[in-house]
């Protein structure tokens, strides 16, 4: 290439990089210095993991070691998994049962009817119905043995001799939820593993359960570093908000974790050292310091506490100092970079499948939707993009670099986009957030 080529080469990407730059779609500055101008050489091999085998350790992490399992009553248990199949306690319904208030009838119409007698839900069982006879029953009450059919209250009518008319053809059964109808005692109704939510609450109790035999939440603590961080009022002086405190927690409680407590560490290595050996939880997260500036403080307190370093750095953006280590075969420790988006890759990325597997929690089924623009990739490493779910297709948000949420604040998921980026129409694997957002801003 002449010189003029090459010149308006180096030009084409110095505009790049400048773009990368000041685009807040454009995920920081390693990207952008990325873009500035060809590499010159590969870049140097390093320590980090792809982005793949990363989430692939940290499950087997979690996964190595037995849950540890309680029984809980059901009001303790939502949020939790089961720790062994739900089996059917009695059949359900448990008795044949009135799916309508109207009457259960007996043989061929028209019907006798007593009109002193009913038969409501909750009562005890009633004398059997001849051939011949109507009661009044409400829903959800038994079925007088002998009766052939229920006819709801404004299908039928009763003329003055105190006869019953069916005002539709009536078939055998008609409107009775026989016994056993959803399930026989002993049947498996859920499998170990199911997260206990509402409706798994009230199957339980509907199948008779009082307690439920669950994995206990993996007990974890936050250390957030930083001397930098406020926890109240506007920055100032240099001094920031701390937006990891108020966010992980109900995080990784959404995640299946039980949040003891998140304590705010300065930037003291002897503090730092002192809360991770002396932390009885099964999992530390500590937020910053995991890059190498003067009081970046985790790989040399991992170093002293003689931790094996599972994951040190994963090739991810952003995220990519994240790391995860194993204290002792009980305890592990994932560190989370200090800019907040890149804190929320680590924590997907590292601590999701980790806690998964300590929660006894199964895999979700992966899956990939198109996505409708262009998105940028890093050269080498994979990029996590908050997306929201638009129709067909998961639309990239904006103001996705490392230090901001508000793309993420917006999103349903993360879109998992490969070294050299995607064009539109092209499926990518989508993580997705543990709710959805509830309000609408201007981030497409
Ligand atoms: N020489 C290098 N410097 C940096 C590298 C690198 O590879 N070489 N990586 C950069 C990347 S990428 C990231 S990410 C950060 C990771 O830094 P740390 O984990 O050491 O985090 P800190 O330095 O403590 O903080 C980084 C940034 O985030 C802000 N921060 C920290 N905690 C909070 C919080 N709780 N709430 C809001 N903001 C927070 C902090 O003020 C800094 O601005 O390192 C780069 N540097
Ligand atoms: O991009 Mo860093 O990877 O800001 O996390």
């Amino acid at each position: 290439m002449g010189e003029r080529g090459r010149g308006r080469r180096r030009a084409a990407y110095r505009e790049r990089g400048r773009r990368a730059m000041t685009d807040p779609e454009v995920d920081g500055v390693d990207e952008a210095l990325a873009l500035v101008g060809p590499p010159a050489r590969k870049p140097e091999p390093h320590r980090a993991t792809p982005w793949g085998d990363a989430r692939s350790v940290a499950a087997r992490a979690g996964a190595g070691r037995p849950a540890r399992t309680r029984r809980v009553e059901l009001g303790q248990a939502l949020g939790r998994v089961l720790a062994e199949p739900l089996a059917a306690l009695t059949d359900l319904p448990p008795f044949d049962t009135s799916a309508m208030d109207g009457w259960a009838v007996a043989g061929p119409g028209p019907w006798e009817v007593h009109e002193s007698e009913s038969v409501l839900a909750g009562h005890a069982q009633t004398p059997p119905l001849p051939d011949g006879e109507a009661v009044r029953i409400a829903t959800g009450a038994r079925i007088p043995s002998g009766a052939t059919a229920v006819i709801r209250s404004e299908h039928s009518r009763t003329d003055t001799t105190g006869h019953l008319h069916a005002q539709r053809a009536v078939t055998h059964g008609q409107d009775i939820r026989p016994r056993g109808q959803e399930c026989r005692s002993g049947d498996q109704l859920l499998p170990a593993g199911t997260p206990v939510t509402p409706a798994v609450l009230g199957l339980a109790a509907a199948a008779g359960y009082d307690e439920l035999h669950t994995v206990e939440p993996p007990r974890v603590e936050v250390l957030v570093l930083g001397d930098e961080l406020l926890t109240a009022g506007l920055p100032h002086d240099g001094l920031i908000r701390d937006a990891l405190g108020p966010m992980l927690a109900p995080w990784l409680r959404a995640l299946g974790a039980d949040v003891a407590v998140t304590r705010r560490i300065g930037d003291d290595a002897e503090a730092l050292y002192a809360a991770v050996s002396d932390s009885e939880a099964d999992v530390v997260i500590t937020t910053g310091g995991t890059a190498s500036g003067p009081v970046d403080h985790v790989h040399p307190v991992l170093h002293k506490a003689g931790a094996e370093l599972l994951v040190d750095g994963v090739k991810v953006r952003p995220g990519h100092p994240m790391l995860l280590a194993r204290l002792t075969p009980a305890k592990h420790l994932v560190g989370l970079p200090g800019n907040p988006l890149a804190a929320v890759s680590g924590l997907l990325t590292l601590a999701e499948p980790l806690l998964r597997g300590l929660a006894g929690r199964r895999a979700p089924a992966p899956y990939r939707a198109p996505v409708r623009d262009e998105v940028h990739g890093h050269p080498y490493d994979t990029r996590l993009v908050p997306v929201v779910h638009g129709g067909p297709h998961v639309v990239p948000l904006h103001y996705n670099g490392p230090a901001m949420l508000r793309g993420i604040a917006a999103a349903d998921g993360l879109a998992v986009v490969p070294p050299g980026g995607a064009g539109p129409g092209d499926e990518l694997e989508i993580l997705d957030l543990p709710w959805a957002p509830t309000t609408e801003g201007c981030f497409t």
